[in-house]
Order: C-alpha cells, then structure tokens, then sequence
C-alpha cells in the first residue's frame, strides 16, 4: 500500500545545500516510514552531515523542502518534543556533571523532575555511568562524554531520533548498548536516521539504507536489495555494495531510476 505524508517521519524533495560553488547536498528526496531505522551512509565529505543538519532545521537548504512527521522543518516550536539529534560534536557543559547536564538538558525539555530524576538514573545506569554521574564532564574520557551526549538525545523520548556517528569512540560494550537502545526505540515506534561509517552497525539495525556519494543518493532500499543492486554477487557484504556503490555512482543511479 503506497505510505501517505502522515506516514512519512522524514521526507525531503529534492534537497539541495550549496556552500558558494560546492554543492554539498543535491536533488535529495527522501520518504522515510515511521518506525524505519534508516542507515545513512556515505564516504567522507559524501554530504551527510550537512543532510543532518538540513534535516534537523540547523541549515537553511538551498533549495527544496524537509517535512518531518508532515511538519515543515522551520516550524521548530511544533517539531522540537517530537525530535532528538546527536550531532557529529555534541554540545555539553564541560564544567556540569553528566547529572547536571541531563538535568538541565530535562528541565529545557519539560520534562516534570520526578520523571527526569527517575529516567536519568535509568540511563545512567544502563551505559555503566552511575559511579561517574556526578563527577565533571571535563574529566571524562571521549566514550564517556559520547554516552552522555546520546542519553540527552532521547531523554524526551523523541518520535524521531537523528543520530550522527553515535558509537564514535564507544567501547565495544558502550556500542552495544546503543545498538540495542536504537532497536528498542525502533520497536516502540521511533524512527531512526542513522549516520554512521560503521557498515556492521547499520547490517545489525537497519531496515534501509540510504547511500550518498557526492551529495546524491545513490543507492537506497533494504540492506539485502542494495547489496543485490550493486551486483557483488551473494556472498557480498554491505561493505562491498557501499564500495560498488561509491565507485560507480551513474550506474547505480541509473538503475535507480528505472
Ligand atoms: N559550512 C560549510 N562551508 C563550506 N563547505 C562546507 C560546509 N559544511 C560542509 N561543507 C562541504 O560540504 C561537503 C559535505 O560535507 P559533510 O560534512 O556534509 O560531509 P560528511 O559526509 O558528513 O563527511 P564525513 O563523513 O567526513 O563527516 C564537503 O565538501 C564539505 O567541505
């Protein structure tokens, strides 16, 4: 059954961010269904950041348009308790606590303190940061501070969650609770945009895959039909369709089209 615009958590038509002559985005158009953990994917300066920060309303595009859950992007009051965002470099209070920060990062969302109180230590708790809650995020390791930064993210329990590299710097069992956090969230209904250039960690959680090459999107659908599309044969791995994909844009995206 064709997905109506309610339907749709993320929808873009034909994106384009032009920073003076570089095009960094280009005729982007996304239709993301609710509940879909999307893997974005794409080589170094592919665009995906700056399709983060388009999707998110933190960039104005050059032309065309974003609609999150039917809502344009601009219309920040309606969208913000609906939408979570992990950047790329996450904003934190380096002289707070992680405490502090998930405090002050609840208040600024309306959560009411008791249920912020009770979701922090949860939290906490689940990414083995109880015994360092309190200590000041100056003195955190990089893991520690990317946990932190993932838990205020989600606080609000978002309806859409744009997540940009988010096992940057996470031990294997830190990776693993935020793989499991992202299926969990996906079960209850949150949809996922994953950015990540970790190909297992979008294998392990994705039920699409988006890959952007030079701005454009290249090759998209399920993880099993972009490795099918790029032809590298049954025992090809998602590493190796992004490799085709990335190496070979016009062909793929011709065959997109079709
Ligand atoms: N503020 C900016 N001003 C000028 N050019 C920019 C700006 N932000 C991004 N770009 C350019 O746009 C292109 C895409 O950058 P972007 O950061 O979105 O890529 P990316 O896919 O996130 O890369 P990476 O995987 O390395 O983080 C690059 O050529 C980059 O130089």
């Amino acid at each position: 059954m064709p997905s109506t615009d309610e339907d749709l958590a993320i929808q873009t038509t034909e994106l384009r961010k032009a920073y003076g002559s570089e095009v960094a985005v280009d005729s982007l158009s996304l239709a993301i269904e609710s509940g879909t953990v999307y893997g974005f994917l794409g080589p170094n300066g592919a665009g995906k950041t700056t399709t983060m920060r388009l999707l998110t309303g933190l960039t104005q595009p050059s032309s065309g348009s974003v609609r999150i859950r039917g809502v344009d992007v601009d219309d920040r009051r309606s969208l913000a308790p609906h939408v979570g965002y992990l950047p790329e470099t996450p904003p934190l209070y380096e002289e707070f606590s992680a405490r502090e920060q998930l405090e002050y990062v609840a208040d600024l969302r309306d959560i009411p303190q008791n249920v912020a109180r009770e979701r922090i230590a949860e939290y906490l708790d689940r990414f083995d940061l109880t015994d360092d809650a309190d200590k000041r995020i100056d003195a955190y390791s990089k893991g520690m501070q990317q946990k932190t930064a993932f838990i205020q993210s989600v606080l609000h329990d978002p309806d859409v969650l744009f997540l940009d590299e988010p096992t940057s710097g996470l031990d294997p069992r830190a990776a693993r609770t935020i793989r499991e956090s992202i299926t969990d969230f996906a079960d209850t209904g949150t949809t996922v945009f994953l950015s990540t250039h970790i190909l297992p960690v979008v294998e392990a959680v994705a039920d699409a895959v988006g890959v952007l090459f030079d701005g454009r999107l290249v090759a998209e659908g399920t993880p099993a039909d972009v490795q099918a599309r790029a032809e590298t044969g049954e025992s090809g791995s998602l590493e190796d369709a992004f490799l085709a994909v990335t190496s070979e844009p016009d062909a793929v995206a011709t065959s997109e089209r079709e």
